[in-house]
């Protein structure tokens, strides 16, 4: 297999499992060295880690939640203090507390803004400041979502955070241009993970969005790896401010 990332280092946010795991362990099987970030999960934290290091690859695992501006410069500093440097930046880390609209907490609405989108300014700005000061450009993906582009009547509060994703790299891409920084996004559809493991819990409505997928199936975590790889390699050399929908053909099928 050719080596899309030899030599690299990629940092992941929220790699301790789901997408950000499938992302970091791509990244590594394509011959790049991995820091992770994760908030809870130590042992999913450390098992990415792990098979990371099966790879034959330097792996290290950062704990820190997001929402706190502090937790980017912490993690980029200690990528770069482990790595020497930062090459590829995948925003990942996010949550979605489904929650009807009318009675809907402050703190859920907050929390998730913290988490999802303010989190994900502050890492994105964090490893672009590095990037910089590195003088060699860099490639920065952000996990958006097919949300980015259509809603959810319990995801009032989540929706706005993955167009906010999804507008902020095209903002960086501007930006970042001059300093051969690219950003893009991906943008998901409805993949298999903790996230909505309650949500699909009801087998009709999992059902219902299978339905809706052309390719006949919900996503796997590691159908986001190979996207991800492509946007952060140089294959992708002339894409920056692009968003690259991973649905299974979900978002156009109307009928
Ligand atoms: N699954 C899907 O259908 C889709 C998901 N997405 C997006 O993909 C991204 C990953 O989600 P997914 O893999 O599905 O979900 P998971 O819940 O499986 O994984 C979420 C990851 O984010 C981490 N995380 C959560 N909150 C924080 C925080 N405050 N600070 C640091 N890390 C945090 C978790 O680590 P820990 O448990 O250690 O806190 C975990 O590693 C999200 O941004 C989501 O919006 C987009 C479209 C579709
Ligand atoms: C959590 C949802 O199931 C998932 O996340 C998204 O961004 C899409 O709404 C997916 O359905």
């Amino acid at each position: 297999m050719t080596r899309l990332l030899e030599g690299k280092t990629v940092l992941v946010t929220g790699a301790s499992a789901g997408i950000g795991r499938a992302a970091a362990i791509g990244a590594a099987r394509h011959g790049a060295d991995v820091a992770i970030n994760f908030s809870r999960d130590t042992a999913g934290a450390e098992a990415a880690v792990k098979e990371i290091e099966a790879l034959g690859q330097r792996g290290l695992a950062v704990q820190g939640d997001v929402s706190d501006p502090e937790t980017a410069t912490a993690f980029v500093k200690a990528a770069t203090d482990a790595f020497g440097k930062v090459d590829v930046f995948v925003n990942n880390a996010g949550i979605c507390p489904f929650h009807a609209f009318l009675d809907m907490p402050v703190e859920t609405f907050e929390r998730t803004m913290r988490v999802n989108l303010h989190g994900a300014y502050f890492m994105v700005q964090a490893a672009a400041n590095q990037m910089v000061n590195q003088g060699h450009g860099g490639a920065i993906i952000a996990v958006s979502s097919i949300s980015a582009l259509v809603g959810g009547e319990y995801q009032t509060h989540y929706t706005p955070t993955k167009a906010g994703l999804h507008s902020l790299m095209q903002s960086t891409a501007i930006a970042l241009g001059r300093h051969g920084i690219r950003c893009n996004s991906v943008l998901p559809g409805t993949i298999l993970t903790d996230i909505n493991k309650d949500d699909l819990a009801d087998q009709e409505k999992r059902d219902r969005m299978a339905a809706r997928v052309p390719l006949g199936r919900l996503g796997e975590p590691d159908d986001l790896a190979g996207p991800i790889v492509f946007l952060a390699s140089d294959l992708a050399k002339y894409v920056t401010g692009a968003s690259l929908l991973v649905d299974g053909g979900a978002y156009v099928n109307l009928q």
